[in-house]
């Protein structure tokens, strides 16, 4: 059973027999509802809009978050313990702001839950995904790779981007679905990605800001996350739908207060604007790249089903 907008899927690219007929399909598996939009969502509505078939997956409903509606507070699980419900309603709005129409929760929705941040009591709940069983849960998303057939794979870095153990278990099973896959394996992964020049820049041009993101912090080495430029593989320009990606933000009201870093990004003035996307290349060959790092411009890059259109459309 689908709730939502899991329910439906892109009728146009779904032949009467059921099969995913479009011909670029990419696969991104997300911890919570929300790291979609943060971390992908302007490359998420991107492909949408070109007519490739996006499917995400995300592993966990975020039980165990924050909430930045006062009005909501008690939904928290140490309360009523219904955000988890509540943030698939957010989801929903997400998925439909990004013009993405194949959402599944891995397993279902409630299969696994919210670890909440490492160390945490939290960790240790029966039904926690930092607790699930990685062959059991990869099965689960080896049976969506079996029924999308996606090319590309996007997924987090061994560390999860930032050390949450969803994050870290997202990953895992990622990479464990993807060896089980065997011939069905997605020929391209990418684990999300910020480039330590895209950071610096960031700390630069909002030094002087008085809504700075990056306040107290002094060097870009301090920060919980970033790679070296030398480790990024694709920069996606996904500038037209920054909107896009912004009006998803928004509707993640209760982890997304409006004093967030995300809406100070959204007016950049160094042109990072929410719109623009790294990647890691953890498996495949790299396609051909552009500019003074010779980045990937296109996740589906070398592969033949490559965008036609020029980058960005
Ligand atoms: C982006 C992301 O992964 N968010 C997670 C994360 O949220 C953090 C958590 O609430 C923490 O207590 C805050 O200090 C921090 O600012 C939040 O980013 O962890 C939550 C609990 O596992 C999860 O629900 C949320 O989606
Ligand atoms: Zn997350």
């Amino acid at each position: 059973m689908r709730v939502g907008c899991h329910a439906v899927r892109t009728v146009a690219r779904v032949s009467a027999a059921g099969e995913i007929t479009a011909a670029q399909r990419i696969m991104l598996v997300h911890a919570h509802p929300d790291d979609e939009t943060i971390g992908t969502g302007a490359t998420m509505a991107r492909y949408a809009a070109a007519g490739a078939h996006v499917t995400l997956v995300t592993c966990t409903l975020g039980e165990e978050g924050e909430i930045h509606v006062p009005e909501l507070t008690g939904l928290a699980a140490g309360a009523a313990d219904q955000l988890g419900g509540y943030r698939i309603a957010e989801l929903d709005a997400a998925c439909a702001a990004l013009g993405v129409t194949d959402h599944r929760f891995l397993g279902g929705a409630g299969r696994f839950r919210d670890s909440g941040m490492m160390g945490l009591p939290t960790n240790d709940h029966p039904r926690a995904f930092w607790q699930a069983d990685l062959d059991v849960a990869a099965g689960l998303l080896l049976d969506v790779i079996r029924e999308v057939r996606p090319q590309v794979l996007v997924t987090y870095d061994p560390n999860g981007l930032y050390g949450h153990p969803d994050h870290i278990q997202a990953h895992r099973v990622a990479m464990r679905a993807h060896q089980l896959a065997g011939d069905l394996a997605p020929a391209k992964v990418y684990w999300t990605a910020v480039p330590r020049s895209a950071l610096a820049a960031g700390m630069e041009a909002f030094a002087r800001s008085s809504d700075n993101p990056f306040a107290g912090i002094d060097n870009v080495d301090d920060l919980p996350f970033g790679c070296p430029d030398s480790e990024i593989a694709a920069r996606i320009d996904a500038e037209k739908f920054a909107e896009a990606k912004l009006a998803a933000i928004r509707v993640h009201a209760t982890q997304i207060p409006p004093t967030s870093w995300l809406y100070s990004l959204a007016g950049d003035p160094t042109g990072q604007s929410l719109g623009v996307e790294h990647y890691r290349l953890a498996m495949g060959e790299k396609g051909p790249g552009n500019g003074p790092n010779g980045w990937e411009e296109d996740l589906f890059a070398g592969l033949d089903v490559a965008m036609t259109s020029p980058a960005g459309a």
